[in-house]
């Protein structure tokens, strides 16, 4: 599949909820919410502007971040979460042989994360708990508000919205070396997110790449201040497949280590995934069987399915047969 050097993934400014360009129900509001569902349904994936989060945040949240991952390997592999894609994944590890990662939950939580310093540094760290958990809230609230759009731009009323998926938001922090060749390298293997959907933010190295419902590759390039917002798999199946879960990857090259981190919205425990009914009709037969959500993410890792194409997991797990 080839290159599209040309497209642009849209972009869209959003401001702060109840500020008063932002009120629900407002045309202002709906024409939003309108530009929202376009992007998830044609790219599964928008440019998301929000002045809220400063880049003064940003820079500070960049700067902790570098400083966990210079810590020893050792200290690092304290951190210990049984659940996949929540832990400590040392490069040369299973996800990919350039790339660091560890997964933090209740990242907004200025306590839950200062256990989590104590671990790291003899000190404990205040700086790196204070930076971490003043993005995190603001990006539980951004993942919020697009959740609430995505429901509103449906037309799907106040049940519906009361009754959308609830979340519990999994940070990730990532580190992708420059390979030693300096040439272009896959670092994170194509994939889609298996959660309802993720904000991700880069530290000025691109490499984020999507690919387009036709199979053609597109470089990323955020501006400094943007977010990536993309649809994954739960959103998909929610949506009734209206929304695209976007297969996206990590491609590095040149000299520079790049860093970046993603908040990741994951349905609670014990959530089943099902469309809404106005979702499902003639036009839009019910592509999905009513699922457990926890029961198809220990699938999706289990050691069967590890090489299977990430994209289509779902299909497998979930799909309803075709009459
Ligand atoms: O680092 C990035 O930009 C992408 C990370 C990603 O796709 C993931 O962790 O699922
Ligand atoms: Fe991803």
């Amino acid at each position: 599949m080839g290159y599209d050097s040309q497209l642009r993934i849209p972009i869209i400014e959003l401001p702060l909820m109840n500020s008063e360009d932002m009120v629900r129900g407002t045309d202002k509001w709906q024409s939003l919410c309108k530009r929202v569902r376009e992007a998830c349904e044609n790219f599964g994936c928008f440019e998301v502007v929000y002045d809220k989060i400063s880049s003064h945040l940003k820079e500070e949240t960049f700067s902790s971040i570098r400083q966990f991952f210079d810590l020893p390997l050792e200290t690092k592999k304290k951190y210990v979460n049984p659940k996949p894609y929540h832990g400590y994944y040392e490069v040369l590890g299973l996800l990919s042989s350039l790339s660091e990662s560890i997964g933090l939950e209740h990242a907004s939580n200025f306590n839950s994360l200062k256990s989590f310093s104590q671990l790291m540094w003899p000190n404990g760290h205040d700086h790196f708990c204070q930076s971490i958990s003043t993005m995190m809230k603001q990006l539980e609230e951004l993942s919020e508000m697009i959740g609430l759009m995505i429901v509103d731009s449906y037309g799907l009323g106040e049940e519906a919205a009361e009754s959308f998926l609830k979340h519990y938001m999994l940070l990730r922090l990532m580190k992708y070396l420059a390979p030693p060749s300096g040439e272009y390298t896959n670092a994170l293997i194509p994939h889609t997110d298996k959660c309802s959907s993720a904000l991700l933010c880069e530290d000025q190295i691109a490499g984020l790449e999507i690919e387009t419902k036709d199979g053609q590759w597109v470089k990323v390039f955020p501006s400094p201040g943007s977010f990536v917002f993309m649809v994954g798999d739960i959103l998909m199946a929610w949506s009734n497949r209206r929304m695209h879960a976007v297969k996206h990857r990590v491609m590095m090259k040149g000299k520079k280590d790049r860093y970046s981190f993603a908040a990741f919205a994951i349905p609670v425990e014990g959530s089943i995934i099902k469309a809404p009914k106005e979702l499902v009709d003639e036009d839009h037969p019910q592509v999905f069987r009513d699922f457990d959500y926890t029961d198809f993410f220990n699938f999706s890792y289990s050691e069967e399915m590890r090489y299977f194409d990430s994209s289509k997991k779902l299909f497998v797990y979930a799909a309803q047969p075709i009459n």
